[in-house]
């Protein structure tokens, strides 16, 4: 089975793409939305996040408040540090789960989207690279009109995250999302 990893920067258009190969019925494991789920309540990862982090990063239902804890990490490396120490053990394990269950059923191709794919080093277990590139102005309008947060914040989360420069670099394919999606499409179809 061949193994795609699909990562980019932040906001530069990762799930454009992914759904290009979601339409082609291409089996995709998706590390945002594990990332996601690690943190539900009653999840080991939970617990130690509300351990380190206090009740404060909890909505009143007891859910996770994401912006609370993105606040908090993204203003702080340590604080990042350890909030990766807690979830990315078990992201990384459920992202090998699901891998192993496309080969078990016999699938050829498998795309792995995970935007922290050579910061967390496993690049080293997949057979080719896409980088997803667009130029850091138009990354930081992008994530600003998503995500409804303001520069500094962008930025941080920006800077949080190996530059695009190195990643094109270290990439064996670059999909430019420059421009219109029916042009980054293309460019993924071939
Ligand atoms: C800090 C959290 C709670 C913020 O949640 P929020 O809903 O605002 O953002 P979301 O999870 O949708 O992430 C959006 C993007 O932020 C970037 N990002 C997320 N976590 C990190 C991180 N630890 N370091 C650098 N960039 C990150 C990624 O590009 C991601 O696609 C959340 O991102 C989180 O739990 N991060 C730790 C897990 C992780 O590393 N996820 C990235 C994929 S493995
Ligand atoms: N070619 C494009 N033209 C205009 N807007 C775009 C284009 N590609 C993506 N966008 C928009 O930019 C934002 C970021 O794109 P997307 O969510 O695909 O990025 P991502 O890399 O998956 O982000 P993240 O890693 O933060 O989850 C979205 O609001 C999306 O609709």
């Amino acid at each position: 089975m061949k193994i795609l990893g699909l990562t980019g920067g932040i906001a530069t258009g990762k799930s454009t793409v992914s759904q290009v190969f979601r339409h082609e019925r291409i089996p995709i494991v998706d590390a945002d939305r594990i990332a996601r789920q690690v943190v539900e309540p009653g999840q080991p990862a939970y617990r130690a996040l509300v351990r380190t982090f206090g009740e404060a990063i909890l909505h009143p239902d007891g859910t996770l408040n994401r912006p609370r804890l993105g606040q908090i990490v993204f203003a702080d490396e340590q604080l990042r540090r350890r909030l990766n120490a807690i979830t990315h053990p078990a992201i990384r394990r459920q992202i090998a789960w699901e891998t192993l269950g496309h080969y078990l059923r016999g699938e050829p191709l498998v795309v792995l989207d995970i935007p922290l794919l050579f910061e967390s080093r496993l690049d080293r277990f997949v057979s080719d690279t896409v980088v997803v590139y667009c130029p850091e102005d138009t990354q930081l309008h992008r994530l600003m009109a998503r995500d409804t947060l303001d520069e500094e914040a962008c930025r941080q989360r920006m800077g949080a995250q190996m530059s695009m420069a190195r990643k094109c670099e270290l990439a064996d394919h670059v999909v430019d999302n420059s421009g219109e999606r029916e042009v980054t499409q293309e460019q993924t179809v071939c």
